[in-house]
């Protein structure tokens, strides 16, 4: 599904439904799809991210869930990037073939966290081996320091890389440097594509020129988000930010109670009746008390 739109908007980083016993439940992701196009408005996806736990699933895993968004997104949604990073270069390369071949609209890659590149001209080249297998589509890099603790700067990174990457296309910015953030859009907008990859401080990084956003949060508050884009682009700073104070207000109190991908996956299956399932260890299940207090905030906050 190589789509000729640019990305832009809001990208749902997916959650993967699991049955009650941990096996990836394929069967809803017909129903997932629906519901982020009907629902919330949303018509991108990113897959196997962080909140899809990509790379607590095996590789197997990880195809069949590519394939059945490609499947079940076909005319429906607009772009469905496969996030096809991993520890090994060889599962990345994989994976990134396999993406291209099933007719993703593009992938994306964090850098390896065990061993890591310990400069820009390292991560350029595991980026590269992995880009080169799917030569056909735009590649994106997933920068999120706070999880793989790469924290070469995107800025630097961007410098120089289409002459390395023919397809890069853009980079998902999931860290609070908003510096960085801003550099990247002042030497890169016409070229590349900067999505913003947190949602709670998305106003900022729109003010910063932030062409769309991934994240986790679009999967239930794609609407509220949505609404805040429009207000922003009619330059209705007032609106927009009525908009992001109420989307924070529930962020901010589900973070006191403790958030992450279970909380994620509990907050989901409460706001779209789609069962999402257990996280898979060592994850834990968001506990009854988590997801009583957060559905009654949540039903408090979108009347
Ligand atoms: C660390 C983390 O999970 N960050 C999320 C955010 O959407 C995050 O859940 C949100 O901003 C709430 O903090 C995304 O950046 C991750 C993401 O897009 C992905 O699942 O690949």
């Amino acid at each position: 599904m190589a789509s000729p739109k640019r990305l832009q908007g809001l990208t749902a980083a997916t959650i993967t439904p699991m049955t009650p016993d941990g096996e990836i439940n394929l069967s809803v992701i017909g129903q997932y799809v629906d519901y982020l196009v009907k629902e919330q408005g949303v018509k991108n996806v990113f897959v196997n991210g962080t909140t899809g736990e990509g790379l607590a699933l095996s590789t197997q895993e990880r195809k069949q869930l590519a394939e059945e968004w490609v499947t079940k997104g076909k005319n429906k949604l607009d772009h469905v990037i496969i996030h096809v990073g991993a520890l090994n270069l060889p599962e990345a390369k994989e994976l990134a073939k396999h993406a291209a071949v099933i007719g993703a609209s593009g992938i994306a890659a964090i850098a390896p966290f065990f061993f890591k590149p310990t400069n820009k001209d390292t991560l350029v080249a595991f980026l590269r081996e992995v880009a080169s297998e799917a030569p056909g589509i735009p590649f994106y890099y997933y920068h999120i320091p706070s999880l793989t603790g790469v924290k070469i700067r995107v800025e630097e990174l961007l410098d120089g890389i289409k002459e390395k990457i023919p397809t890069f296309q853009g980079v998902k910015f999931s860290d609070t440097d908003l510096l960085d953030f801003a550099q990247c859009v002042k030497n890169n907008k016409e070229q590349f594509v900067l999505l913003y990859g947190v949602d709670e401080h998305l106003l900022s990084a729109l003010a910063m020129g932030a062409s769309g956003a991934v994240g986790s949060t679009y999967n239930y508050l794609g609407k509220k988000n949505n609404l805040m884009l429009e207000a922003f682009a009619k330059q209705d700073l007032v609106l927009a930010q009525q908009h992001q104070f109420c989307t924070g207000e529930f962020l901010s109190f589900v973070f006191k109670l403790g958030f992450g991908v279970a909380q994620t996956k509990a907050i989901m299956s409460f706001t779209s009746r789609i069962p999402m399932g257990p996280p898979r260890l060592p994850l834990l299940s968001a506990s009854v008390d988590f997801i009583e207090k957060a559905k009654a905030k949540m039903d408090s906050l979108m009347v």
